[in-house]
């Protein structure tokens, strides 16, 4: 697991480094722009693509003037190099990588203007314009570059962080940025990164380290975690010998109505495949039929006993509630009553939907319960937001208030538990991008609950195994479904297995 450090966490990072090893700044820019190097030609392997490397006058055009120097070492041998002049100030780094790549024969242009780079038409450009060290938003003369680079339209590749994009912190809608096809980021992913805004700005990104001080950075108390499959296998419990299905527990799916009977049954499905020794759903009797045809091993339970004080609706190790549930009447009754049981619930779809409509509802979930929001059940909960940035600290914010974990679902899921930490997950992919996705992670978060796994624990491993059997499946097919995403849980879950 990598915590996620902010600007000036990374920058402390870089003069402890700086200290410790002995080394000067430049030389930690050297390791810097070799490691861009190593992940760029594994991207670019043609030796002959012409190559524009734009460079700003701070440290991120340091890296850039560094960048070019080794590529051109390296036999890629179309290197040209432009100097962005558009600031006074340039710092000594730059200075010093000008220097060097003056001391050999370089292509060179200084741009006072975009029509400058009027001879910039085909190949490659790395962009090494503005970094992390980005202040403001980009107007005037950075502006028109930024816009003249993006209608070119060839394949950009940014050092760090696309030129124009916050590292941390709220993307506003109209922000321009440098568009990258990759970016090559440094030691730690941006946090801004894992928001659906930065589509903007990136298509892609890989982080390569640049030997900053792991021991030091993960001194840094960083609310903001990378869950990574060791951290899973860590967690994921291996089925010890003499075990039963009692061993197992014991999940219970509230879900479907006739016309979303579906729902809970992939619900079912994946909460089976995840391991629960035994799996009940209660759905309307119509559905029954369906049940017993495609899950011959789930139990049934009728939910019109709900009401009569718990109607043995308290005996399960775990409870979810809402796949296909409806908002009517009766769906509001059963989710009454299951909040009236007074035990923690994994609550998604259609009774966020209801929790969202009657706040006095909302008041009585439990502590330790997991909700499990897409974009549009979050802002039907807490207000609309205009940015993942907010929408996030509100996550963050009412976790810790309800004491529950919020699993605010997305590319890369945030997972936040009750003190409002947050793990970010990073499987997952477009291919998922199909209904009943979200009804199958949700089952898989009963079965693990119903396992034992603690709330917050459930739901990152849940997330994690739900992208990653995505993930496998997608090698293959462009889409796929939530069947199957549910069905091949157990091999990802034997390969978590240590
Ligand atoms: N540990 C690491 O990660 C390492 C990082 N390294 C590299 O350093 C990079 C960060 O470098 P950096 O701090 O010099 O800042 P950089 O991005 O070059 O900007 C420079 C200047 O731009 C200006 N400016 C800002 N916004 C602006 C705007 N909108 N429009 C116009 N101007 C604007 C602002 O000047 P000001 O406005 O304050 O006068 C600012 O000072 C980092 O991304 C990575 O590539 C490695 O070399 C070594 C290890
Ligand atoms: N592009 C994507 N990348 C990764 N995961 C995705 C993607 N699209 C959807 N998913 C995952 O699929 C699930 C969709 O949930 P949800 O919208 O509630 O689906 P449904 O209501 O159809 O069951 C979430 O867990 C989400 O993370």
């Amino acid at each position: 697991m990598q915590n996620l450090i902010n600007q000036e966490q990374m920058r402390s990072a870089d003069v402890f480094t700086i200290k410790e090893q002995e080394i000067s700044s430049i030389e930690l820019m050297e390791t810097a722009s070799a490691a861009f190097v190593k992940e760029f030609v594994r991207e670019i392997t043609d030796e002959n693509t012409p190559i524009a490397v734009l460079c700003g006058k701070g440290n991120n055009g340091g890296d850039g003037l560094a960048i070019a120097r080794i590529l051109n070492d390296k036999g890629y041998n179309l290197v040209s190099v432009y100097l962005i002049d558009f600031s006074a100030q340039e710092t000594e780094e730059y200075k010093v990588n000008l220097n060097r790549l003056k001391d050999q024969w370089f292509p060179l242009t200084t741009v006072k203007s975009v029509a400058d780079l009027k001879n910039l038409k085909s190949g490659v450009i790395i962009d090494a314009v503005l970094g992390a060290g980005l202040n403001k938003k980009l107007s005037g003369l950075y502006l028109e570059l930024a816009q003249f680079v993006n209608g070119l339209n060839l394949h950009v590749i940014a050092v760090d962080v696309p030129t124009g994009f916050p590292a941390e912190g709220k993307l506003d809608k109209d922000n321009v940025y440098i568009k990258a096809e990759l970016v090559i980021c440094f030691q730690r992913p941006k946090i801004n990164f894992f928001f659906p805004e930065s589509a903007a700005a990136l298509n892609r990104f890989i982080v390569t380290p640049i030997g900053l001080s792991e021991e030091f950075i993960e001194r840094f108390d960083s609310p903001y975690k990378l869950s990574d499959a060791g951290d899973i296998s860590d967690l994921i419990k291996p089925r010890k010998p003499f075990t039963h299905k009692g061993t197992y527990g014991h999940a219970l799916i509230v879900a479907g109505q006739r016309e979303t009977m579906g729902a809970a049954i992939l619900a079912a499905r994946a909460c089976l495949y995840s391991g629960a020794g035994l799996t009940t759903l209660s759905i309307p009797e119509s559905g029954l039929t369906a049940l017993n045809a495609t899950l011959p091993e789930v139990m049934y339970k009728d939910r019109t006993a709900l009401s009569q004080s718990g109607g043995g609706f308290e005996n399960f190790s775990a409870i979810a509630v809402g796949p296909g549930l409806g908002t009517g009447a009766e769906s509001l009754d059963i989710l009454t009553s299951l909040l009236k049981l007074k035990l923690p619930l994994i609550i998604d779809a259609d009774a966020l939907n209801l929790l969202g409509e009657y706040e006095e509802l909302f008041k009585q979930v439990p502590e330790g319960s997991v909700l499990t929001p897409h974009i549009k059940e979050f802002d039907h909960l807490f207000g609309v937001h205009d940015s993942w940035w907010d929408r996030l600290q509100t996550a963050r914010a009412q976790a810790v208030q309800r004491k529950c974990v919020i699993v605010l679902k997305n590319q890369y899921t945030f997972i936040i538990d009750q003190y409002g930490g947050v793990k970010i997950n990073p499987t997952g992919n477009p291919a998922m991008a199909q209904g009943g996705m979200g009804d199958v992670l949700t089952g898989i978060i009963a079965s693990l609950s119903a396992q034992g796994y603690p709330a917050d624990q459930a739901a990152s491993a849940a997330c994690y195994l739900h992208g990653l059997s995505g993930d496998k499946l997608a090698v293959s097919k462009i889409a796929v479904t939530a069947s199957a995403v549910a069905g091949y849980i157990p091999e990802v879950l034997k390969e978590l297995i240590k």
